[in-house]
């Protein structure tokens, strides 16, 4: 029987935990199933308590007390030791039936979504067919305040792409908490930043932010290596969003976060999802009553 899941990711604190607790929210709305799986092992606070805790099986506070590890080293241990402890998401996951979304919040920890292999096996492992094989996408959050700061945008789209060639699963980007850039931009100026491109570079209202010099080591002002010249920086943002815009994979959809806004938002994305892993095309045709079907009334 086919699982259905979507995998939660981004940077820290993009907004990972309070998104997949509102999808669960609009998911019981609807009279829809959620699975949580919490795979956070450093996560404390839920609305919604989650139905399967890496944290049962392994704790980056734990690991910090018994090994003297820093928080970034418990995360990956963590990481190695679910790797070592697959059973602990079969045994979780196995009996679940297609009713379900399953929502997998992933940490913070940008290692994770660049360098660590971790990631790309996890997904190899829900999605193998035989096994669980979960009909898994991805999703990818990233704060919309970046879009102030175009160097940071474009290196959060950045890290969005290398998260979708990382998993090779179907993937959505998304642009969290909406409600802190309102004040600052109007819809029509944001539409821009859903596809980035090269023309955003030429920040108008931020001249200065590309052309002054970056400490790129946060190492002493007065040793000129550890500077990069606003050339140099301004080159290579522009060679950043050359390489999203060629390869026009990035693009955004927004996560609106107001009481108004929020259902009909929440309602789009998980419209994207359920096309990405094809949730209604595996589901049993119903069969509407008579009157669904009743033809239109001529004037
Ligand atoms: N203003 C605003 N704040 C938000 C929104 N979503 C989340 N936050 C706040 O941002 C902070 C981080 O949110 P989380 O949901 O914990 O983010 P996360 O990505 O799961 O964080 P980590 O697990 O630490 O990586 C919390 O203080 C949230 O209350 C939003 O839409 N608007």
């Amino acid at each position: 029987m086919s699982k259905f899941g979507v995998i939660v990711m981004g940077p820290a604190g993009s907004g990972k935990t309070t998104f997949c607790q509102s999808l669960i929210t609009h998911l019981q709305l609807n009279r829809r199933s959620a699975f949580y799986v919490n795979l956070d092992p450093a996560a404390e606070h839920f609305e919604h308590q989650p139905d399967l805790d890496i944290k049962d099986l392994i704790s980056v506070e734990d690991v910090m007390d018994e090994l003297r590890y820093g928080p970034n080293g418990a995360l990956v241990y963590c990481f190695e030791y679910l790797m070592d402890n697959l059973d602990f998401l079969t045994e979780g996951l196995d009996s679940l039936t297609d009713e379900y979304l399953i929502i997998f919040d992933m940490p913070g920890q940008i290692e994770l979504y660049t360098h660590c292999p971790y990631l790309p096996r996890l997904v190899k492992f829900l999605t193998q067919p035989g096994a669980l094989d979960i009909r898994l996408c991805a999703t990818y959050l990233l704060e919309s305040t970046f879009v102030i700061d175009r160097p940071k945008y474009f290196a959060g789209s950045l890290s969005a792409m290398s998260a979708m060639l990382l998993l090779d699963i179907p993937h959505l980007n998304i642009l969290s908490k909406m409600d802190l850039i309102r004040p600052q931009m109007s819809k029509r100026e944001f539409k821009q930043f859903l596809v980035p491109d090269t023309t955003l570079l030429d920040d108008p209202r931020r001249k200065t932010k590309t052309s002054v010099s970056v400490d790129v080591h946060g190492s002493d002002p007065r040793d000129k290596n550890a500077l990069m010249s606003g050339a140099t920086f301004q080159r290579l943002n522009a060679a950043v969003a050359n390489l999203l815009e060629t390869f026009s994979m990035v693009s955004y959809l927004k996560l609106e976060c107001t009481e108004e806004d929020e259902g009909e938002s929440i309602d789009a994305i998980l419209s994207h999802i359920d096309h990405c892993i094809q949730y209604h095309e595996a589901q049993e045709p119903k069969e509407l009553p008579d009157e669904e079907f009743e033809e239109p009334q001529e004037d």
